[in-house]
């Protein structure tokens, strides 16, 4: 396990470039596999999630050019699918959650799909049965191997576009049913999609790969199947959950930050969520500044009662800038209760902040009550251990806020999603010093 030691208590200054998205990165990842000509993706985040999907594609056989930094090609005309039916894939499969999403594009142009049950954060509860669902709609047959917790789909004769309606709107289901889809015969529709932005992204790419998508962005997709795709180049957005997180990092450490080429319109609810924590975000071109503030007071409702931040799905907030959202109010003005209505464990690691003299009340698993120091007492250094991703970087934002030094174990869990996150944090005054394991 990897170590961060992290001197807390300084003022950062300067500006920081989103890494491109990690969750939209491994949806288009797996789009590849959908055409044996050459795709060419920009803004790869250089992350550990990405980097082992990467390795998947590569050990199925994909073709994979580095053109720059950030810049691949791919083409998956030659597919090694006995390679799914190895020891390797059991392990390298399982390693991160993006890999379910080879499923339906392996499905759909090879008539067959396997996956072992795909790693990811232990957040709680995360069924795939939306996937499944998904494709056995659309034709498939089944089988699920307990013992090996091995998961497969076949169609031999290929996929028929069917109506379905979502059991819920997931974001990986929704892309892996797509991806199956488009090369369906017929028309399928899909009700209760997801339509965050990367979802939206995956739709423009295939329809620049010559498929037939329709309604992208709404919670209703009609997809005519096509015979083939082709390739194409795309280009990554840019990671709204690292642009959170450096929000959340300007305020907790009162720092003035510019985050650049953040693509508002992509951005949803995020920015009016700080805003109501009362953290200034100033729209400069496609950039946001955040001016240095001494403090900042969360707003409460109209009616005078206490705010509540909320998941859901979008263009509702994501449920992965929660637990930064709840490190920004131990030192905000005021009070608030956050609600992480998606996944059951993900609020445990409040603790930590507890034991470092935030206060907070954890209610339930799914609530806490975050009641704000206003800057007039400090978080405490302490020794951590980086749970989750998103739990992992809202201790870092709170040890970089804290007096003192502080040490966070398990640094993998941050590099997961983090690209390069302690040389960045050192050009903008962070002290960071980062052991190898
Ligand atoms: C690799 C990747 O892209 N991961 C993201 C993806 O995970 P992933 O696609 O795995 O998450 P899902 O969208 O399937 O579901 C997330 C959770 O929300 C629940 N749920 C979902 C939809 C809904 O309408 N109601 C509901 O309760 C699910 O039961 C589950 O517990 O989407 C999540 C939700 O934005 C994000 O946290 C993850 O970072
Ligand atoms: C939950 C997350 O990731 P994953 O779905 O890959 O575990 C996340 O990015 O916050």
């Amino acid at each position: 396990m990897g170590t961060f030691q992290i001197e807390g208590g300084h003022k950062l200054k300067g500006e920081i470039t989103p890494q491109g998205a990690k969750n939209e990165a491994l949806q288009i990842l797996c789009a590849v596999l959908l055409t044996p000509e050459k795709v060419i993706i920009e803004n790869i985040p250089d992350i550990l999630d990405v980097n082992k999907l990467i390795k998947i594609l590569e050990n199925l056989g994909v073709k994979i050019q580095k053109l720059g930094k950030g810049k691949f090609a791919f083409t998956a005309d030659e597919i090694n699918l006995e390679y799914l039916e190895s020891e390797l894939f059991k392990q390298e499969g399982s390693s991160l959650r993006g890999s379910i999403m080879i499923v339906g594009p392996l499905l759909a142009r090879f008539g067959k799909g396997y996956i072992p049950r795909p790693g990811g954060d232990k957040i709680g509860r995360r069924r795939l049965d939306t996937h499944f669902e998904g494709f056995i709609n659309l034709g498939a047959k089944f089988r699920y191997n307990k013992e090996e917790r091995f998961y497969g789909v076949e169609a031999p004769k290929g996929l028929k576009g069917a109506y379905m309606l979502l059991d819920q709107a997931s974001v990986t289901g929704t892309a892996n049913i797509v991806m199956a889809a488009v090369l369906a015969k017929g028309t399928t529709t899909i009700y209760n999609a997801a339509c965050e932005p990367y979802l939206q992204q995956l739709c423009k790419m295939l329809n620049s790969m010559g498929a037939n998508i329709s309604g992208v962005g709404s919670n209703l997709l009609i997809i005519e199947g096509v015979k083939s795709l082709g390739g194409c180049k795309h280009r990554i957005l840019p990671d709204m959950i690292e642009i959170g997180s450096w929000i959340g990092l300007a305020a907790m450490t009162r720092s003035e930050i510019t985050i650049k080429n953040v693509s508002w319109e992509n951005l949803g609810l995020i920015p009016e969520t700080f805003r109501k924590l009362g953290i200034k975000l100033n729209k400069k071109g496609d950039d946001i500044h955040i001016p240095s503030q001494k403090e900042y007071e969360i707003q409460g409702y109209i009616d005078g009662s206490i705010l509540t931040v909320a998941d859901a799905p979008w263009p509702g907030f994501t449920p992965d800038l929660l637990s930064i959202v709840l490190v920004v109010c131990t030192q905000a003005k005021g009070s608030v209760l956050i609600h992480q209505k998606m996944f059951e464990s993900r609020l445990f690691f409040v603790d930590k902040l507890i034991d470092m003299g935030a206060k907070i009340i954890l209610c339930d698993p799914h609530r806490a009550t975050v009641i704000g120091h206003n800057f007039q007492s400090n978080l405490k250094a302490t020794t951590m251990v980086s749970p989750d991703i998103r739990a992992g970087i809202s201790l870092l934002i709170a040890a970089l806020s804290a007096q003192g030094t502080s040490t966070i174990h398990n640094i993998e869990q941050i590099d997961r999603g983090y690209e390069n996150i302690d040389e960045r944090l050192r050009a903008i005054g962070a002290k960071i010093t980062r052991t190898e394991p």
